[in-house]
């Protein structure tokens, strides 16, 4: 997701810093899911060696569930904070941009870094079903940060965003559609229960996190 998002902004004219994952609060209501420490840690794994993705664990980090438009905002305060004060070399606590693709050229041009939120198909249509975002957060994403969205089989974003009474519609030219030219239908719910029956993963995943999985006892 993060390859071809940062592919298909850069063809747009855009310098990607770089892109951070943010494992979700251990508290968050989703069945099945591990302690946010250990999902860091599989993120960070995953990341090393990875020359475009980070991981921030502020989300992860903070008392309660943190609403998405929130981490976004964090985010981009922690960057900009850090690009300001001698920047991209020195990071946060847990920020770091270090040596990352054109953090010399922002450092020179001073100029301020923006967070966008990248998800799957799946993940934009639950912005427009009630109950699930507040509107008002969605409408803050979509207008202060903008969304890469990456294709999803059976999800038709395009559909929604030609719906004129939805904010899909109404902030359509900060939605940057993405669609993958080899067909993905990897899941992290079809990973974990192929690892639960004890069946191999290998090569869906980086090694140094099936690893850890095995290690840990995890799924
Ligand atoms: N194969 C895929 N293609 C495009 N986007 C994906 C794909 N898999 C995951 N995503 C996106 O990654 C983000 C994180 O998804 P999540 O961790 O919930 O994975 P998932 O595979 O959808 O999980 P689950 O199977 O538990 O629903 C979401 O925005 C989701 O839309
Ligand atoms: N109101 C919100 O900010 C809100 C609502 C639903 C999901 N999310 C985020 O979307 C991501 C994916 O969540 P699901 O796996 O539940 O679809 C998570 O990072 C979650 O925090 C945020």
């Amino acid at each position: 997701m993060f390859e071809l998002a940062a592919q298909e902004l850069t063809r747009a004219d855009y310098d990607v810093l770089g892109g951070y994952m943010s494992p979700v609060h251990t508290a968050y209501s989703k069945k099945g899911l591990a302690p946010a420490e250990h999902r860091v840690r599989m993120c960070e794994l995953a990341a090393e060696t990875s020359p475009l993705i980070m991981v921030d664990s502020w989300e992860a980090a903070q008392k309660h569930c943190q609403y998405s438009l929130h981490v976004l905002q964090h985010l981009e305060h922690a960057v900009n904070e850090a690009c300001s004060t001698g920047c991209c070399t020195a990071g946060t606590d847990h920020l770091s941009t270090a040596g990352r693709p054109n953090s010399v050229d922002l450092v020179a041009q001073q100029a301020r870094v923006r967070s966008m939120l990248l998800c799957g198909a799946d993940m934009v249509e639950s912005l427009t079903v009630p109950g699930v975002w507040r509107p008002e957060h969605v409408r803050h994403i979509l207008q202060d940060h903008g969304l890469v969205c990456i294709g999803r089989v059976n999800s038709d974003v395009r559909r929604l965003m030609a719906d004129p009474n939805s904010a899909l519609h109404e902030f359509r030219n900060n939605i940057i559609l993405v669609e993958d030219p080899i067909v993905n239908e990897i899941s992290s719910t079809k990973i974990r229960s192929e690892m639960s029956l004890g069946h191999t993963v290998r090569y869906l995943l980086p090694d140094a996190v099936i690893d850890y999985i095995q290690d840990q006892g995890l799924y």
